[in-house]
């Protein structure tokens, strides 16, 4: 008998009839595409990124850049990359992969289930070895828990193996589908102080909601709270809530900055908002070997 193929192997092991199915996505990716009464949606296995959530009745809620790599070594621009264990460049190696080296990985599923309520939920895990030490010298797991239905839920996280303590910096940079960024408005945010990274870092207040009108890369600190994209076109609400995250990054690059990455069409910029929930710069985590943290981002939509 012949050997399976590694994407019939992962259905055979873990497909569940008429709701959840392993395909080959672009590039040959391993996806998981999940499609019950609540929502549909699909994850790839390479990255464990969300690259598409459609709750039933609702429009795509999530960015994907029709000029992405799916090619293995590059980022998938847009869904939800997972960053870790730090973000943006590294400190001490600018060569090192930006944001870190889980999204260019493939991760291993774990488990797909369907619970009482319906909702399907799915584990992927990653965790150290001689390619990670080689970038971060710590032995660690992650696990990240995804469970979809009306809401997404997304819960990140991450034990220490080693015998020493580790200090990482994460994030869920969820990319946001919005009609027209000029009309996007993020609530939530009113009061907080931020660092804003096109501006070398200076620490600057937000003073009601943020309308976005130039390249926009900007760190909350201290915030917990949700945060609500109002977008009047699509004529809908976002909320993320959030839990063990202490940053909120708003991020879309603009004309200029979009005109320099070869993976977004040159007016894709105008359809997307990226929110993330994320523990950076100084509110990166700590954890004593044995250690555990989870950071859970909620996502809900809302008619306007
Ligand atoms: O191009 P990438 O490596 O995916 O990063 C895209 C963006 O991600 C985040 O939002 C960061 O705050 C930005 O500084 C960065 O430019």
């Amino acid at each position: 008998m012949e050997p399976l193929s590694h994407i019939d192997a992962l259905n055979h092991r873990f497909g569940i009839d008429g709701i959840a199915q392993i395909v080959s996505g672009k590039g040959g990716l391993p996806v998981v595409q999940i499609t019950s009464p609540a929502a549909h949606a699909e994850v790839s296995l390479y990255g464990a990124q969300v690259l598409s959530w459609r709750p039933a009745g609702q429009e795509e809620v999530l960015f994907l850049s029709k000029q992405s790599h799916f090619e293995s070594g590059k980022a998938i621009r847009g869904g939800i990359p997972v960053c870790f264990p730090w973000f943006r460049a590294k400190a001490d190696n600018p060569k090192a992969p930006t944001h870190g080296f889980v999204r260019t990985r493939e991760w291993r599923l774990d488990s797909l289930s369907v619970d009482d309520d319906g909702s399907v939920t799915l584990v992927c895990l990653t965790s150290s070895d001689d390619s990670t030490r080689a970038l971060w010298r710590h032995d660690f797991l992650v696990a990240y828990r995804i469970r979809i239905a009306s809401t997404l839920r997304l819960e990140l996280s991450v034990m220490n193996r080693g015998t020493s303590p580790l200090r990482f910096e994460e994030a869920l940079h969820s990319y946001f589908r919005v009609g027209d960024i000029h009309q996007a408005r993020v609530h939530g945010l009113d009061a907080v102080t931020y660092l804003d990274n096109t501006d070398g870092n200076k620490s600057k207040r937000q003073d009601g909601s943020l309308a976005l009108a130039a390249p926009t890369d900007n760190a909350y600190i201290d915030t917990e709270a949700p945060a609500e994209i109002l977008d009047p076109v699509l004529h809908r609400r976002l909320r993320t809530e959030k839990l063990h995250s202490s940053t909120t990054i708003v991020w879309n690059p603009w004309q200029q900055g979009a005109a320099a990455l070869s993976d977004l069409g040159n007016d894709e910029w105008q359809h997307m908002l990226c929110v993330e929930a994320g523990n950076i710069l100084s509110a990166a985590v700590s954890l004593a070997p044995g250690e555990e943290h989870t950071m859970r981002s909620t996502l809900s939509i809302h008619p306007e």
